[in-house]
């Protein structure tokens, strides 16, 4: 398992200047959730270690440095994210999704024909993600709290180290989201994952650490316990939104 590293983050949009000199360590197998008001620069952020946006400073995840790499080679290094709009092909079962994710290697046709042995990688993600039952649904059909365990099964059988996901309950029921907390604790056995949420009773139920940004910087940093009892937290963040 890898841990994240990043010093001195910064990303600015002509002139202004969304992430401003984050340090920040997730270490291996955490939780980390990422919180803050709208603007905070979370996103931009994830997008500038996922190489979407142009970012100076460092960011290490496993000890290699991603800031300067293409998307693919990003994602090849084992990070991999999901964006608060699904991803999914709604067209295509729930199997033939994770087949295509799971799929380097093998040709357009073997993906989507009804294939009588599932990978091995692609039956455990399902059993993680629990869409077993659903395996031959179209992922059109889905339920939206399923369409979002779905991303993250094809995360799953891309083998990613790194999850980064953007607010993964927005839109779901309670029971759903307490299922999702349940899958991060299960993925978190094996993998680093990072949160941008929103939902504070979630956050408060599943977050191993938390980091609070505000205005691009890092406001407070700690356990859940420990940023809620920040007065300048309460200030900006959770005073308004609790
Ligand atoms: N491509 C862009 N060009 C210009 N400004 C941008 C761009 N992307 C983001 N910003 C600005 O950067 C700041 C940080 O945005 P970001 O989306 O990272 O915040 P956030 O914390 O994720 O907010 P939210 O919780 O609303 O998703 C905002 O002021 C936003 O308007």
């Amino acid at each position: 398992m890898n841990g994240l590293e990043m010093r001195g983050l910064r990303v600015s949009f002509d002139g202004f200047v969304a992430v401003d000199g984050v340090d920040l360590t997730v270490a291996p197998g955490d939780i980390r959730f990422l919180i803050g008001p709208n603007g905070a620069g979370k996103t931009t952020l994830v997008d500038a270690v996922t190489g979407l946006v142009k970012a100076t400073g460092s960011v290490l995840f496993g000890g290699r440095q991603l800031l300067g790499r293409p998307v693919h080679r990003i994602a090849r290094l084992g990070v991999g994210r999901t964006f608060q709009t699904s991803s999914v092909f709604e067209g295509l079962s729930v199997l033939q999704n994770l087949d295509i994710a799971a799929g380097a290697g093998r040709g357009a046709w073997t993906m989507v024909r009804r294939r009588r042995t599932v990978p091995e990688v692609v039956s455990r993600a399902l059993e993680t993600i629990g869409l077993t039952d659903r395996r031959d649904a179209l992922a059109g059909t889905l339920a939206h709290g399923h369409k979002q365990w779905l991303e993250i099964g094809m995360l799953l059988v891309q083998n990613v180290d790194l999850l980064l996901l953007d607010e993964p309950v927005a839109g779901m029921s309670h029971e759903e989201r307490d299922a999702t907390g349940a899958l991060l604790a299960s993925i978190s056995a094996e993998r680093t994952v990072v949160v941008i949420e929103h939902d504070m009773d979630f956050m408060r139920s599943f977050a191993r650490t938390v980091t609070v940004l505000h205005a691009g910087r890092v406001l407070s940093e700690g356990t859940v316990a420990q940023v809620q009892a920040d007065p300048r937290v309460q200030e900006v963040y959770l005073g308004a939104a609790a």
